[in-house]
């Protein structure tokens, strides 16, 4: 039989379909890895904001963790929002029981600027979950949260990473560019060495769903074996192709074309 690769999403959800889960699962999808997923809150947005959030019980989300790896292989999995202390527990201790790269979005806002999680929450992150992850990919605004201090120039990204991974204890650090101005570039620390991503900013403000997309995809590409600089490598360039044919639907920042690198191989066909 063919070898499946399995990844596993731990999020919010997005009923628009651009970022939390939906988003999560999407990627997976198109990127050929099997995705699972279990949810943490259950969130009422869309493009343009949060409305609501209802957060599950904690042990509700035990028990879908415990539904999912007593029966399934897990390659690889992400966190994105966890917005409470017990649930961060709960993943904590679970995460123990499983053995495969974490990759962490530490999602603390939505795009649309509301916040998804309070600051003592926050700490918290930093202290339980943190140390657990095999990478972390802060944007700016989560990158000058988790390291105390402004971010705004490349050299400045690269010593955030450093301090994201050798006092906050990550397994590595992809500080995302995003949010600077100029060419979209972000910044990868694994403990020895720096890889730069380094790509075009495409003029476009859907970008509901940015992060979301890439954390998944490097998901995705860790699940299938690919080495921590390739799979970011491959995720960048999946979620460049996502910005760049993205979808102007909804009044807010629309969401990201997650079919895109197969929308580019059908083209060439048509
Ligand atoms: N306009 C753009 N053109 C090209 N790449 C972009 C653009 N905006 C963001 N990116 C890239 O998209 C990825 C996600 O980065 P970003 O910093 O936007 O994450 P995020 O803030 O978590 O996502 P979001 O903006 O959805 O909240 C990064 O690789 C970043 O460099
Ligand atoms: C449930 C959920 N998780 C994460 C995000 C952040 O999305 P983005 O990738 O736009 O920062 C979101 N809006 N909703």
């Amino acid at each position: 039989m063919k070898d499946v690769h399995c990844a596993l999403t731990i999020a919010g959800t997005d009923p628009s379909g651009g970022a939390g889960i939906q988003a999560d699962l999407k990627t997976f999808q198109e990127l050929k890895s099997y995705g699972m997923s279990v949810l943490t809150s259950i969130v009422s947005q869309n493009t343009t904001g949060v409305k609501d959030v209802h957060h599950l019980p904690e042990t509700f989300l035990k028990s879908q963790l415990e539904a999912v790896s007593e029966d399934m292989p897990i390659h690889a999995l992400k966190t994105g929002m966890v917005a409470s202390k017990p649930m961060m527990n709960v993943i904590s201790q679970w995460l123990e029981t499983v053995d495969c790269p974490y990759v962490m979005d530490p999602v603390m806002v939505a795009q649309s600027g509301d916040p998804l999680m309070n600051k003592e929450d926050q700490r918290y992150l930093q202290e339980y979950l943190i140390p657990k992850t095999s990478l972390v990919t802060p944007n700016l605004p989560e990158t000058e949260v988790l390291v105390g201090g402004k971010v705004e120039t490349k050299e400045e990204m690269k010593e955030a990473a450093k301090v994201i991974v050798e006092e906050l204890r990550a397994g590595a650090a992809l500080v995302k560019g995003g949010h600077l101005n100029g060419r979209a570039v972000d910044m990868l620390y694994d403990g020895k060495n720096y890889y730069e991503y380094d790509s075009e900013r495409i003029d476009s403000s859907n970008t509901h769903g940015t992060g979301c997309t890439y954390s998944a995809a490097i998901t995705a590409y860790l699940s299938q074996g690919h080495s921590l600089p390739e799979a970011v490598e491959e995720a960048k360039y999946f979620v460049t192709e996502a910005i760049r044919h993205s979808f102007d639907l909804g009044k807010g920042n629309g969401p990201t074309n997650h079919f895109a690198l197969r929308e580019e191989v059908l083209n060439r066909w048509l």
